[in-house]
Order: C-alpha cells, then sequence, then structure tokens
C-alpha cells in the first residue's frame, strides 16, 4: 500500500477499535507511577551546567558510561551520551543529591503523571474504557492527585476484610511521600559544545534520571495480594510494569528472587479465578542486565502473554538473552537494522513464550505473532493503527484527555522513513519466502510458526515531548488486542 492507502486502512482501524473498544470490561494495571519533573533542555542549558563541574573528569566518564547517577558528572555523561546518540535511556539514583542539584540548576517546566502504570491507567480511563483498577504500592496522596479524577478509575483498598475499589485520592496513604523522576526532553538539531566537541542532537528524545528511594518495593501488600483473584474474576487484561525497580539485595537481608517470585505469585493470584486473563508487561531501559535477566527469564517466561518495548530495549533484551551479534546488529545504523529488529522480535516471541511482542520504533511498529493468538491478523493490525493513531495524537497535543482527542492523529503524516524502512523489510521477508508482496503490503504476515503485523507510523514532526509516548503505543494496542478478544466472545 501507498501511503494515502495505508491513511485509508489507519481510518478503518480507528473505525473498528472505536466501535469495539467498549467491549473491554475492565483492565488492571500496576506498580510504577511517580511525578516526572520534565525539563525541555534549551540552548545554552548544557554548557551552563558543564561550566559547574570538571569537564575533563565528565570526558572520562563519558568513556566508562556509569550506570547509575551518583552525581553531576555522572549525569551530564549519560545526558551528553543520549543526546549524541538521540537515544532514550533511564538511569536510576539512589540518592536525593541529583535531584536537588537538578533543582537548584536546572528548574524544571512541569510536573505530571509518570512511570508506566500511571501514564497508562490515566490513559486508558481518558479512553473511556468501562473500568481502569490502579494499584500502586506507594500511592501518597501527592502521587495521587496526577491521576485523572474520573469514575472508571479506581484503585483498591482492603478494610476490614473487605476489598473495595475507590478513587486513588480515597485509597491513598500519607505515610508515603511521592517520587520524582527527572524528564530530560532534547529536541532533533539542538547543538551542544563541550571541550573540542559539539553534538547536534540527531532525533528528539529523553533522559530519564529515576529515583529509587529506600523504601520502594515492587510488591502488593498481603491484603491485596490475598484479594487478587476476586479482583481478577472481572479483568480482561493487566498491565504490569516497574520491575526494573528491583534490587538484587535489600537491606533487611531479603534479596531479588523474592520479589520475583512475589510478582510471579501475583500473576498467578490474577490466573486464579480467570484463567483467561491476557497479561502484558510493558518493558524499559534497565541499566541493571542481572535484573534485566530474572525479569525477562523469571517473570515474563512462561508467565506473560504480551511484551511491549522499543527498540534499543530489544537489543538489550536480545543481549541478555545470549544473543549479542543480533542485539548489536539492531542497533548499528546499518541497512539492515529493521531485519536484525525482526528476526530478534521472532527470537523473543519464542525464547519468552509470548503470545505477542509488540515494538515500536520511530516511524514503524513490528508485531511479531503466535499461531494461538486469538484474534485475526487483520484485528491485530487495527489495533497497532489505532494505536499509532494515540500515540501520535498525545505526541502533538501532550495528552489524551478523551476518546475524541485520539482522532487528532489521524491528520499525523505516516512516516516517509518508516515507509522505507519497513520496505528493506518486505524485500528481506519475500526473498526468506516467508510472504509474497502483496501481503506484505497489506501489513500482515502468516508465516508457519508465527504471523507478523507492520505498519509505517504516523510522526509529529515537533512533538510536545517524547517521554510516555511508548507506554501509550503498547497499551492502546494491547486495550484494542483485548477490544478484539472481547468482541469475538460476543459474536
Ligand atoms: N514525534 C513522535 N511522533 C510519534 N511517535 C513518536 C514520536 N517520538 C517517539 N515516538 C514513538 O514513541 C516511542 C518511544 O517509546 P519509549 O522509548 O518506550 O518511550 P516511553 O517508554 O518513554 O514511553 C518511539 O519508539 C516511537 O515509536
Ligand atoms: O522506573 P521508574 O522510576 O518507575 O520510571 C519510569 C519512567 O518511565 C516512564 O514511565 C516513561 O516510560 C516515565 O514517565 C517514568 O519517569
Ligand atoms: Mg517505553
Amino acid at each position: 500500500m501507498d501511503i494515502s492507502e495505508w491513511d485509508k486502512r489507519y481510518i478503518e482501524g480507528y473505525e473498528s477499535v472505536a466501535r469495539n473498544i467498549s467491549c473491554v470490561n475492565r483492565i488492571f494495571v500496576a506498580y510504577n507511577s511517580n511525578v516526572d519533573a520534565i525539563k525541555h533542555i534549551g540552548p545554552g542549558d548544557v554548557e551552563n551546567l558543564l561550566r559547574k563541574v570538571d569537564v575533563d573528569t565528565v570526558q572520562q566518564r563519558i568513556f566508562s558510561y556509569p550506570r547509575q547517577i551518583d552525581s553531576p558528572v555522572d549525569f551530564l555523561a549519560r545526558l551528553l551520551i543520549a543526546m549524541k546518540d538521540g537515544k532514550a535511556a533511564e538511569i536510576p539514583t539512589y540518592s536525593t543529591d541529583i535531584h536537588e542539584w537538578l533543582t537548584d540548576n536546572l528548574v524544571f517546566d512541569e510536573a505530571r503523571m509518570g512511570g508506566q502504570a500511571g501514564i497508562i491507567s490515566n490513559l486508558l480511563a481518558n479512553m473511556d474504557l468501562n473500568k481502569v483498577i490502579a494499584y500502586i504500592p506507594w500511592l501518597s496522596p501527592e502521587q495521587a492527585d496526577y491521576f485523572v479524577s474520573s469514575p472508571n478509575l479506581l484503585h483498591p483498598f482492603v478494610r476490614q476484610g473487605r476489598m473495595e475499589l475507590l478513587p486513588p485520592a480515597e485509597a491513598c496513604n500519607s505515610d508515603y511521600k511521592a517520587k520524582v523522576n527527572w524528564i530530560i526532553e532534547f529536541n532533533k538539531g539542538l547543538s551542544v559544545k563541550y571541550a573540542e566537541d559539539r553534538i547536534i542532537v540527531p532525533r528528539n528524545n529523553r533522559l530519564i534520571i529515576s529515583s529509587r528511594p529506600p523504601w520502594i518495593r515492587i510488591d502488593m501488600s498481603d491484603e491485596i495480594y490475598e484479594h487478587l483473584p476476586e479482583m481478577g474474576r472481572t479483568v480482561d487484561g493487566a498491565i504490569l510494569s516497574g520491575y526494573q525497580m528491583i534490587k538484587e539485595e535489600y537491606e533487611d537481608g531479603k534479596t531479588y528472587r523474592d520479589y520475583v517470585e512475589r510478582a510471579v505469585g501475583a500473576i498467578g493470584q490474577l490466573k486464579k479465578a480467570n484463567p483467561d486473563i491476557c497479561i502484558h508487561v510493558e518493558f524499559t531501559s534497565i541499566q541493571n542486565k542481572f535484573i534485566r535477566s530474572a525479569i525477562l527469564n523469571d517473570i515474563v517466561r512462561n508467565h506473560v502473554h504480551s511484551l511491549g518495548l522499543d527498540t534499543v530495549e530489544v537489543a538489550n533484551a536480545l543481549n541478555v538473552l545470549g544473543y549479542e551479534e543480533l542485539a548489536y546488529s539492531v542497533i548499528k545504523k546499518e541497512e539492515d537494522a529493521i531485519v536484525s529488529l525482526y528476526e530478534g522480535a521472532v527470537r523473543l516471541l519464542h525464547e519468552l513464550k509470548l503470545q505477542r511482542i509488540h515494538v515500536h520504533s520511530l516511524g514503524f511498529y513490528i508485531c511479531v505473532v503466535s499461531k494461538d493468538c486469538p484474534i485475526d491478523v487483520e484485528q491485530h493490525l487495527d489495533s497497532l493503527l489505532f494505536a499509532s493513531t494515540t500515540a501520535a495524537s498525545r505526541a502533538l497535543l501532550g495528552g489524551i484527555k478523551s476518546f475524541e482527542d485520539i482522532k487528532a492523529g489521524l491528520d499525523v503524516p505516516i512516516s516517509t522513513q518508516g515507509m522505507d524502512q519497513i520496505e528493506k523489510l518486505g524485500a528481506y521477508l519475500v526473498r526468506q519466502g516467508k510472504c509474497n508482496l502483496e501481503d506484505f503490503e497489506n501489513g500482515c504476515i502468516c508465516t508457519r510458526n508465527h504471523d507478523i503485523l507492520i505498519i509505517p507510523a504516523r510522526v509529529v514532526d515537533h512533538p510536545v515531548d517524547t517521554v510516555g509516548i511508548g507506554d501509550t503505543i503498547s497499551a492502546s494496542a494491547f486495550a484494542a488486542v483485548l477490544a478484539g478478544m472481547c468482541s469475538l466472545r460476543e459474536d
């Protein structure tokens, strides 16, 4: 299909999901939400910060590639790396020092809902889903304020042994404090001078400084955990994220094993009363390779149906699963990178025993689906087209306040670079005898042991910001897949 035919197919996809989305009864979302302190870096901002530290030390730190932020030098080193590559990254910090230094030296532009679970809960509630049940282990009054106040967005609360669903403002605990992450957004074309170097940012993206206060636990209270089967009975799907905050060791002697076990147990609890529940995990940039491997091998593998992630995260996942060569070819800027991305997604689908793996990249999405996925490829394509429309609207407007807002995304141009990229993948698939050109052109490819959906995505030239667009893509696609499943049950 050419761009005008894709435009028409996008409208069909949007309308199909708009008809079905009300079939979804409930979606459960957990664990992580935080406050995102967003700073849009402008000309001279980085140079000003560099004047406050020793630039030679920053240069040295760039070579050592810090995997956590303990100082302004670590922060500036990772910021320069991210800006130079235009790549998204999330780096943990375990002290409040950098928060204070950034507050004193950078000042943020806006404080907004952050965290995959927080962003996704608000998105789904604003899409008028029947019910979104959000669970945040550390829901403070300040954090509760960042949830949309809507009757369809509730939080579980156990009182006298009974579980109730309350608005977040009534379910919060004043003993908890807000967790604040810094989001440094940088725009394509921004130039930064440091030492003898000059960086020109190649694409809009963001660096996340993830605060990891000592009280953070990716876990559920025993009371909520015990009531999960009761809650899971009426839930069509669950979207789980935040596992990146699991640590190898804790001050009380517990280790990551305890929290991995609880995470797997919670998924088992959800399935207990509702074996058909569909589980999605939203992945992210995880600096600790050991934890990244444990999440994939011990939580996702065998327990999860659906995985959402971006291109770099596919490479990172392949790396810890032993496909180092393939991981490297995914991220090197060469002609066949998209072919490696597809081949990598196929390996992850089979290695992790998933039903679907949805990869979002700037300009195109690839979704590899197992043969036992309940919805057909055309319905699945609708969900990706709907997701791209929703993401484009978020990038254009800065947020989705209603289902109506999503339509604005249909006017965002389809990426011609994305079209060029997927043409390369199409040529490869036809050469490999995996499909004929017509199937490829329609975006739906059925091979012997998996199906593939490939779409060119709509891309906003100057997005309001980029943080959370990936969460938006994965969650709206997953909600649309659930809608497709529910509509099949109703037919
Ligand atoms: N300007 C844009 N217009 C449309 N989509 C975009 C734009 N910028 C980024 N995206 C999409 O958002 C995705 C970002 O995903 P990710 O890095 O997972 O972000 P996050 O985890 O912060 O939500 C990109 O892979 C791309 O598909
Ligand atoms: O790992 P953490 O600290 O929960 O942070 C997740 C980060 O990822 C995002 O959800 C974007 O995906 C940000 O909003 C948030 O700051
Ligand atoms: Mg993401």
